[in-house]
């Protein structure tokens, strides 16, 4: 029995939990950055990890909240001191998940959410394959996704177009993922987003608890 004064053992196995890393990827104008935050906005338990990049800010993106917008020398030196627990090369652009916050949020038991490329999800999966959860969004078709950049209205003709000719090999990577979701409806796409973390939270490696919860119930307790 535990009680607010003295918790028991298995109460404190279940606050040592070690949080999820989930990486959600999609070719540009998919929907993952608002999958990502609308999973923010629904769940306390949740970090997003916020990348560097050496792009421009886009109109009404917030320094520390979209991205770190940093220079390429910036970038460089971030690179040289291990800051990075992964980085990689995107659309001319320079992208990297600075490590120090998703470390400190994993060890206090947060799961990290991670809107990150194929390159950056086989980086952590080299570096953390246990903790790591693997989700690809599609678009319902090739329209679709144009559109969405343009209604966006946040990238010029030429950077829409550079996206969409992208789209192809970016999508040419969702069999690498442990689950692939096509984002037609955003309410359906982001239940099916909660519904694999759910799953993956209940993993039986994941709760370390229940080694001496069955030994307790088995012995009485
Ligand atoms: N490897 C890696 N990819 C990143 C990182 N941050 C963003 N990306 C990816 O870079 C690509 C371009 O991102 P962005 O310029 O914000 O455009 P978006 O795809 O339209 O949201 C997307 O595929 C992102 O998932 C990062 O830290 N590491
Ligand atoms: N299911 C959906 N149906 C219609 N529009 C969507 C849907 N999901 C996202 N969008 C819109 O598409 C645009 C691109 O989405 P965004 O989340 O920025 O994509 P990504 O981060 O993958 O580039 C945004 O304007 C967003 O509001």
């Amino acid at each position: 029995m535990s009680n607010d004064n003295h918790p028991s053992e298995i109460d404190q196995l279940k606050s040592n939990r070690r949080g999820l890393m989930v990486v959600l990827s999609s070719p540009s104008g998919a929907g993952k950055t608002t999958l990502t935050r609308r999973l923010m906005a629904a769940d306390d338990n949740m970090t997003m990890s916020v990348s560097a990049t050496t792009r421009q800010a886009r109109p009404g993106e917030v320094e520390g909240h979209d991205y770190y917008f940093v220079s390429k020398d910036q970038f460089s030196a971030m690179i040289e001191n291990e800051d990075f627990l992964e980085y990689a090369r995107v659309f001319d652009n320079h992208y990297g998940t600075p490590r120090a916050p998703v470390e400190q949020a994993l060890t206090e038991g947060r799961d990290v959410i991670f809107d990150i490329d194929w390159q950056g999800a086989q980086q952590l999966e080299q570096a953390a394959v246990e903790d790591l959860v693997k989700i690809f969004i599609l678009p319902p078709n090739m329209r679709a996704l144009e559109s969405r950049l343009r209604t966006r209205a946040q990238d010029s003709d030429e950077t829409i177009a550079k996206r969409m000719s992208k789209s192809e090999s970016e999508i040419s990577r969702w069999s690498e993922y442990d689950y692939v979701i096509v984002n037609e409806d955003v309410d359906k796409a982001l239940s099916d987003v909660q519904a694999i973390i759910q799953s993956e939270r209940m993993r039986r490696r994941r709760q370390m608890w229940l080694g001496p919860f069955v030994k307790a119930l088995i012995d009485g307790g």
